[in-house]
């Protein structure tokens, strides 16, 4: 049997992504309160008022506990989908496109047509139109069924009226609008739209608890009645009706229910900071900073993710590649080091510039490859996000 790794305390220097957030001790009190029921049955309390709750909050009429986000924005664009041959169009960097392990062939036998956004930043109405696939009998094509954005989506928010522009379309083209929210809290926290617009513009969202809300786990799927049924159906299916979740859900309701509106504002300002850091350094960044994200643009900068890794360790705080994820539990201290450690990785690379030729990724592989005494084997395989 090989070692365990260290107990896992704090994420108070994991700049690694804002998934590391772990659970306030307020949120164990309460889920030593929580309900008890199978919510396989909707008999669980704390289940349907968290499901309820967040749906009310998105001005939609049901919601479904998911126990991931990979898992609610799978069954939900399944959901969306009937005749096949169809198509799902995205952006290139979308998580349902790149990060759920192929989900939308294999459920959803569905082609994804990944957009690479004209602006840099964020698909248009304008990159979309030029892209899908339209109903039109060519039996050639398997037709875009489903719109597939993310808020935010790299940390930027997608400006309003570009998304009012691309409802109006999908909904004169007869295209389903899914939102992948796994941080639409933080773009309400930034632009001040309430979720409920949002609600309005996307048939389904995935709203994320485990991210920077800070929940252990999970995901509300949120959309109308007769859809959420069927979902329900879907999750099924991929195993995804779990039994007691009412300890989960209460535990998120500390957080949905919480003062998350300035935690995520916080996270957001140390973001900015960051990221003027960088700029006053001439050190490039690959995307806007607006919420809790800075993405270094390694490919610019010749900087080595494995030396941004190990300048990170030698440094006291957790990196995996070039985006810098900020949470509300990054302490200050740690934003100080993480900024010399970029600093200091961004000066190596003046001297030894690095070419990335392989794919970009996110993950950090370090000591997935162990052997039997557990010691890590060959450099950390570190990647940009
Ligand atoms: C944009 C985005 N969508 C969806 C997910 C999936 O969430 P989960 O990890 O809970 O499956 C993540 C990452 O966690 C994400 O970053
Ligand atoms: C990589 C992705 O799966 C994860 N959601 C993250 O943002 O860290």
């Amino acid at each position: 049997m090989c070692e365990l790794p260290e107990a896992y305390t704090s994420a108070a220097n994991d700049f690694r992504s804002d998934t590391f957030t772990t659970p306030t001790p307020e949120m164990v009190q309460a889920a030593l309160q929580a309900s008890i029921g199978d919510a396989v049955y909707n008999e669980d309390v704390d289940t349907l008022k968290l499901e309820q709750r967040v749906a009310q909050l998105a001005g939609k009429e049901a919601g479904l506990f998911c126990v991931s986000g990979t898992l609610s924005n799978q069954i939900a664009l399944r959901c969306h989908l009937f005749q096949p041959p169809y198509s799902i169009l995205c952006d290139y960097r979308a998580h349902v496109y790149t990060h759920e392990a192929a989900g939308l062939a294999i459920l959803s036998q569905a082609m994804v047509v990944p957009v690479i956004p004209s602006n840099g930043n964020y698909m248009t109405l304008q990159d979309i139109k030029r892209h899908y696939i339209p109903e039109d009998g060519d039996i050639h094509g398997a037709p875009t069924k489903v719109l597939s954005l993310e808020n935010t989506l790299h940390g930027i928010v997608y400006p309003l009226e570009e998304l009012v522009r691309i409802k109006a379309w999908c909904m004169e083209n007869g295209i389903k609008l899914h939102c992948d929210g796994a941080r639409i809290w933080n773009a309400v926290a930034e632009s001040g739209v309430p979720m409920k617009q949002f609600g309005e513009i996307f048939d389904s969202i995935s709203i994320c608890l485990s991210k920077s809300l800070g929940a252990p786990m999970g995901s509300i799927l949120v959309g109308d009645f007769k859809f959420i049924k069927k979902c329900n159906h879907f999750r099924k299916q991929q195993g995804g009706g779990i039994r007691q979740s009412g300890m989960m859900c209460k535990m998120a309701s500390v957080a949905v229910e919480g003062d998350w509106k300035q935690k995520l504002q916080r996270s957001h300002r140390m973001a900015h900071d960051l990221a003027k850091f960088c700029q006053s350094h001439n050190i490039p960044l690959e995307s806007p900073a607006d919420t809790n994200f800075v993405f270094l643009d390694l490919q610019k900068s010749k900087m080595n993710p494995d030396i941004l890794v190990k300048k990170g360790l030698k440094y006291h705080v957790k990196l995996m590649g070039g985006r810098v994820s900020m949470h509300y539990q990054i302490s200050d201290e740690s934003l100080e080091r993480v900024k010399v450690a970029i600093l200091e990785t961004f000066e190596h690379a003046q001297q030894h510039p690095f070419d990335s030729e392989g794919p970009t990724k996110i993950y950090r592989s370090e000591s997935t490859e162990i052997d039997i005494e557990g010691n890590a084997i060959g450099e950390i395989q570190t990647y940009k996000y």
